[in-house]
């Protein structure tokens, strides 16, 4: 059950009037999710997703909304934000933030093929490009500086053989960030965050992209990393799967070539998105925030993908991919 804050028809139908959807017919929670209450809409305009956001404040929404509203606008296929006779984007429901998008069609794609992994590697690369003039700059809340944070919070928690991975592993991100290689890979608008979950398939054709509530500005090869690390592996063991790994990145290269400096960073980042979720998934293990303890994740399944990401050594951008310059 992700419905933390209930609504009936009765209080949708006033609260409706200020959008240019026409009346309410119906609404249904949506009882997966567990960051915002989340409920399927009928109205006579058609079908929409209403969300209450259960964590996110007024200030912090625009920078979301807007972007996802950028994006539509560019043929980027999001939800597009409805807004309002006043032109907002998110207006109180029950005191609460809350927003209409455009719902998508399908569903999501668990065991992906090479077919979905190069859909998505293709859209991934239009969304970068797309989102490059969206002028509203907030970085990843989940980047370095988060991590940085956030590590000693959990070191107590964690036996001897995870605090030393934790400790090197932040170490080598922090130096990492510091080098050439990395300050000459192109950055921007990243969703950070694009797992299976939050992409929609009708088929094998891709839909969507949704659930921007971890986007923020950052090197568009974390956002790579991060969707190979859920999207291109053996859920089992966390080993990359080359064919699909392939496929993702030759779509996501057809539409925007990787640099030198990517495929020279190409490892690192690797490693830096299985560890940005290892330690989020730490974080919300030792110290749930109330939404989260309905569905924890395993954190040792990111700790598993860190340590193969650090031990094998091989995980290079095709050098065939590599012909643009820095
Ligand atoms: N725009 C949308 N179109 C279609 N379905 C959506 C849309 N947004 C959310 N959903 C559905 O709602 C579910 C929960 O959304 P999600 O954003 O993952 O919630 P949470 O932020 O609470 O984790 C998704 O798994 C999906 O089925
Ligand atoms: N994808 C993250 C957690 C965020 O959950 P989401 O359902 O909002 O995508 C993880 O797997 O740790």
């Amino acid at each position: 059950m992700a419905v933390f804050t209930s609504v009936t028809l009765e209080d949708l139908a006033p609260w409706m009037s200020q959008f240019p959807l026409g009346k309410a017919l119906a609404i249904r929670g949506i009882a997966s999710g567990i960051e915002n209450s989340n409920f399927f809409i009928d109205t006579e305009k058609g079908e929409y997703v209403l969300t209450i956001f259960e964590n996110l404040d007024f200030d912090q929404l625009p920078f979301y909304l807007k972007l996802m509203r950028h994006l539509a606008d560019r043929g980027v296929l999001v939800p597009a934000p409805i807004a309002n006779l006043d032109g907002e984007l998110c207006v109180a429901l029950h005191g609460k933030p809350a927003a209409i998008v455009s719902k998508l069609a399908g569903s999501s794609q668990m065991a992906p093929l090479p077919v979905h992994c190069a859909e998505v590697g293709t859209m991934l690369a239009r969304m970068h490009l797309a989102a490059q003039d969206f002028t509203i700059r907030q970085p990843n809340l989940r980047g370095l500086a988060w991590w940085q944070s956030t590590v000693p919070k959990v070191l107590e928690f964690l036996t001897d053989a995870k605090r030393s991975l934790m400790q090197d592993e932040i170490a080598f991100q922090t130096a990492f960030a510091q080098t050439a290689t990395y300050q000459a890979l192109q950055s921007g608008p990243v969703h950070a965050d694009l797992f299976r979950n939050n992409v929609m398939f009708d088929g094998e054709r891709l839909t969507g992209f949704f659930d921007f509530y971890f986007a923020g500005c950052d090197t568009w090869l974390f956002d790579v990393a991060v969707t190979i690390n859920d999207w291109c592996i053996d859920v089992e063991s966390g080993e990359l799967d080359m064919a699909r790994v392939t496929a993702m990145l030759n779509a996501y290269h057809a539409v925007r070539p990787f640099t030198a400096a990517e495929g020279d960073a190409w490892q690192a980042m690797l490693r830096a998105a299985a560890f940005r979720f290892w330690l989020s998934r730490v974080y919300d293990f030792y110290k749930p925030r109330d939404a989260e303890m309905l569905t924890p994740h395993d954190p040792g399944h990111f700790e598993r993908i860190l340590r193969l990401r650090i031990s094998q050594p091989t995980l290079a951008l095709p050098m065939a991919l590599l012909s643009a310059p820095q």
